[in-house]
């Protein structure tokens, strides 16, 4: 006899700061950075090494992608040592997207430029996130993009996963509009194949609001640095001429998005926790992590690219607009769920088409939690109410867990549903959450 009843889903109880942290957390590579360069190695001229790279769901679906699409891609002798050796652009294969925004985004217009059709898929929640602009604009620059039961005679673009784009050997290039308002990567994404179209690509952003600039700075700053010419000397204009990619070395930065739960435990339990490899310049939008947090309470010091931040346990309300750093929002939630005052996030209506409807998602959770969050517009409103635990859904969003895991260093039986989902960019995320408080005084 069969049971209707499902099996609960397996939690994990986020672990109590029991006294004051003293941790030093080495953080893995960035996920926005490991996915463009490895993009621009396997579109290169000449094979290229990346160091420090990341190695988590994300990046391993997109170096699976870039081997279907042709590049070799082999593991030195760390698996954060990845040797890319470019090839052309073969079409006839499929791309598993999972929930990457990097993969789903950044490879249509690669998939332009191969010698026969790719069809895109993902996960459930991958086919809800926003794709119509980035089709619209290659089918503007000349390229046919269908629904894959469809005939690829259909005027209908598809708005979602899945797709396929009908590469035919190379891309003319020329000039679009694209409304990236509901995310950036729509423009990451043309812009770091557009020096291998026939004409480069001038991009002209035409929608209201822009989210995420810095991750489209980091992509011209890549692009740069393989010997790309990108002028974006006018505001929501990007040119790329058209040109070869070098092949070259490069080491990856720490993720700082994901360095930001760890920063903020800090300011949760008290003490002191160190990241190192913090640079001195970039632009990953976690950079803003350290201000923020000071305006919350805590304080930091950078000294031979160590970042040390300090906090009492004592957290201040914030009225802060994200919209350059999206993905920091559930950090800054958590932390606002536990603040000595209300706050405010604004500027991040685009989360509603992250891996979850992200502000439905942090409103739901927290109240579940006993605490109050409203969504407005474009963000949430959270005012500090005493929290007790419960099961937290996370929605198959690493963010949601690492934001629950912030909450449980304060508030006894928080257990996080699929705590695994973290994987997406950070597959050890539980043991170094572990290792941070195993150091605790
Ligand atoms: O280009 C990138 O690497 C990213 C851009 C941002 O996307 P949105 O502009 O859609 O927020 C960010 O949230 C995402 O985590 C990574
Ligand atoms: C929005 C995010 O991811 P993605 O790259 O899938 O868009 C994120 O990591 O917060």
């Amino acid at each position: 006899m069969t049971s209707s009843t499902t099996a609960p889903a397996p939690t994990w109880e986020a672990p109590l700061a029991g006294a004051p942290l003293d941790a030093t957390v080495e953080v893995p590579g960035s996920k926005s950075l490991t996915n463009r360069l490895l993009v621009l190695a396997a579109l290169a001229d000449a094979p290229g090494t990346l160091r420090g790279a990341l190695r988590s769901r994300d990046a391993d679906l997109m170096i699976d992608a870039l081997r279907a699409l042709g590049a070799g891609i082999e593991e030195g002798d760390h698996p954060s040592t990845l040797h890319v050796t470019p090839g052309p652009v073969t079409g006839g294969t499929e791309i598993d997207t999972g929930l990457a925004g990097t993969v789903m985004r950044f490879l249509p217009p690669v998939a332009a430029l191969a010698d026969g059709p790719v069809r895109f898929d993902g996960d459930a929640a991958a086919r809800l996130r926003p794709m119509l602009p980035v089709l619209a604009a290659l089918r503007t620059l000349g390229i046919t993009v269908h629904d894959p039961e469809g005939s690829s005679d259909s005027a209908e673009l598809p708005s979602y996963l899945p797709f396929t784009v009908e590469g035919r050997g190379g891309v003319p290039g020329g000039s679009v509009d694209v409304d990236a308002s509901e995310s950036s990567q729509f423009v990451s994404g043309l812009l770091l194949a557009a020096a291998r179209f026939e004409r480069g690509l001038t991009l002209r952003h035409i929608g209201a609001t822009l989210p995420s600039l810095p991750h489209i700075e980091m992509t011209v700053a890549t692009l740069r640095d393989v010997g790309v010419v990108v002028d974006d000397s006018r505001d929501g204009i990007w040119a790329v001429r058209p040109g070869p990619i070098t092949g070259r070395d490069a080491r990856v930065e720490p993720d700082l998005s994901n360095a930001a739960p760890f920063l903020a435990s800090a300011l949760v339990a008290g003490g002191t926790v160190r990241v190192p490899g913090w640079p001195t310049l970039t632009t990953q939008p976690g950079a803003m992590v350290p201000e923020l947090l000071e305006r919350m309470g805590g304080t930091f010091t950078l000294a031979d690219g160590v970042l040390s931040v300090t906090g009492t346990g004592e957290i201040h309300g914030i009225d802060v607009d994200l919209h350059a750093g999206g993905e920091l929002a559930p950090t800054f939630a958590a932390l606002a769920a536990l603040a000595d005052s209300p706050s405010r996030l604004r500027g991040i209506a685009h989360l509603r088409g992250h891996e979850t409807d992200r502000l439905a998602a942090l409103a739901r959770e927290i109240t579940r939690l006993g605490g109050q969050a409203e969504e407005t517009r474009d963000g949430l409103v959270i005012t500090p109410r005493p929290l007790h635990g419960d099961v937290v859904r996370t929605y198959g969003d690493h963010r949601m867990a690492t934001s629950a895991a912030l909450l449980g260093l304060r508030v006894p039986g928080v257990l996080i549903e699929d705590v695994a989902t973290t994987a997406k960019t950070l597959p050890d995320f539980t043991g170094m959450w572990l290792g941070m408080l195993g150091t605790a005084a």
